[in-house]
Order: C-alpha cells, then structure tokens, then sequence
C-alpha cells in the first residue's frame, strides 16, 4: 500500500495564524465606526474580538492577575507633576504601567499602533504616542466621575480602557459610567467591563466614573498622547 502522501495544500502552521487580509479588512471597517462615533458623540464601545487572536485577552489577563498577586501594583494617583497625590475618596484602583516587552504586550501595542495611526488618518489628531497600564480595583474600588485630561493642557488627546475580565454580570459592579459633555450629571452611556470590550473617548471632553466593583475587575488603560516627551506623568 503506497504510503499517505504528505498533503501539501493545508498549512497547519498558516492555519493558526489570523487570515492577514480579512484581519486587514475588519481593522479599517472597526477604525471606520470608532471614528465617526468619537466624531459624532465623542466616545463609543466595541469589542476588540475580530482583531486580535483569542488567546490575548487571556495571556494579558494572566500578567495583570501575576502583577496584582506578587502586590507589584501601585496605588493610583491624581493630579499631574509635583501635584500628583493619592486619594482614596476620589480613586482606590492599583496600577502597574506596560512596557511592551511582553509577547502579549507586543501584539497589544501593535494593535494600538495602528489603531493610533489609523485615527490620524480619519480624524487627523496628530496623536504621537500612547502609554498604557494595567489596573485593578478590588471589590468596594472605584474611580469617581472625572476628565482624563484638561482643556488647554491636552497632551493626552484619546482614552482606550480595555477589559480584561471574564463572565462579568451586572451584579458584579464595575460599570463604567460615561456621562453627557454637555450636562455632566447625565449618563448617557454604560460599559460592562468584560473581556475583549473596549471604551474610547475623547480625553478633555467625556466625564466618566467607575462604580464599586463587587469582584476584582482588571482592565488596561491607555492615552493616546500628541506631545513628544516620554515621562510627562498626568
Ligand atoms: O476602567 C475604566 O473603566 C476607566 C478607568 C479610568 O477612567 C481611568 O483610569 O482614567
Ligand atoms: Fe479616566
């Protein structure tokens, strides 16, 4: 019996890979509605699911989880510069910055790259940069309703949360809270903090908040930035 003959039309290393041109085709049609959302209202939510592999979210839900369990996370701040202090009244989550040495944080920086460079072309924001952190707010943590950024002062332009967490119900808090820009004490918007979504807006524009989470919540928060200088921490 003449032996199996090695099928050469199927590439099983190809096949575990994304299918470059349809990843390419539902990146520009994501960027499409992203931009006329932040155009139109200044903020939108989507999943992240069609662009990147299923196993991201999970490997960078591991490194957060790693972070927070060997307590390598910091307590979060307010304020900017020399006025950078922590309140607890205001923000209670922990923070550890990414450094995109990671495999998982490489392939996320990808993805913000051209996320960065395809809002440049869209809605020509002259963004230059993006830092990122991972967070995480133990249940009873918060982050009461506030700007990311403040007019006149603007370098960083485009705020990303993307969440981390799995099977995330309503019962376990956590909502993201997004409020109208032109009366701040109506809610027009709220984002359940599970894995694979993200929330984008416009940083001196959108008031937001976080409410208590009741379980720990993990996500990743990153500013796309216009200014050239690393290191000018808000
Ligand atoms: O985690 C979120 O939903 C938002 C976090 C946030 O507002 C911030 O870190 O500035
Ligand atoms: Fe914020």
């Amino acid at each position: 019996m003449p032996a199996t003959p090695i099928d050469t039309t199927f590439d099983h290393g190809a096949a575990l890979q994304w299918p470059d041109a349809d990843r390419a085709t539902e990146l520009e049609q994501w960027l499409d509605t992203v931009s006329d959302e932040l155009a139109e209202f200044g903020w939108t939510t989507q999943s992240i699911a069609s662009l990147v592999p299923t196993h991201l979210v999970g490997q960078l839900r591991q490194e957060v989880k790693t972070l927070h369990r060997c307590e390598a996370m910091d307590s979060a701040g307010i304020g900017r510069g020399k006025d950078h202090v922590q309140d607890r009244s205001v923000r209670r989550d922990q923070i550890a910055w990414l450094n995109g040495q990671t495999e998982a944080q490489r392939a996320l920086f990808d993805l913000f790259e051209q996320i960065q460079a395809g809002l440049n072309q869209r809605l020509f924001l002259g963004l230059r940069r993006f830092e990122a952190h991972y967070a995480t707010y133990e249940p009873g943590d918060f982050y009461r309703r506030h700007l990311d950024s403040f007019h006149g002062r603007s370098s960083r332009i485009i705020s990303l949360v993307l969440y981390l967490n799995e099977d995330w119900v309503l019962t376990d808090g956590g909502l993201l809270q997004v409020f109208n820009r032109e009366n701040p004490n109506e809610v027009c918007g709220s984002v359940l903090p599970e894995a694979g979504r993200v929330a984008i807006f416009v940083s001196e524009d959108m008031p937001h908040e976080v409410l208590a989470a009741q379980r720990t919540r993990y996500s990743i928060a990153c500013w796309f930035r216009r200014d050239p200088i690393q290191g000018l921490a808000i």
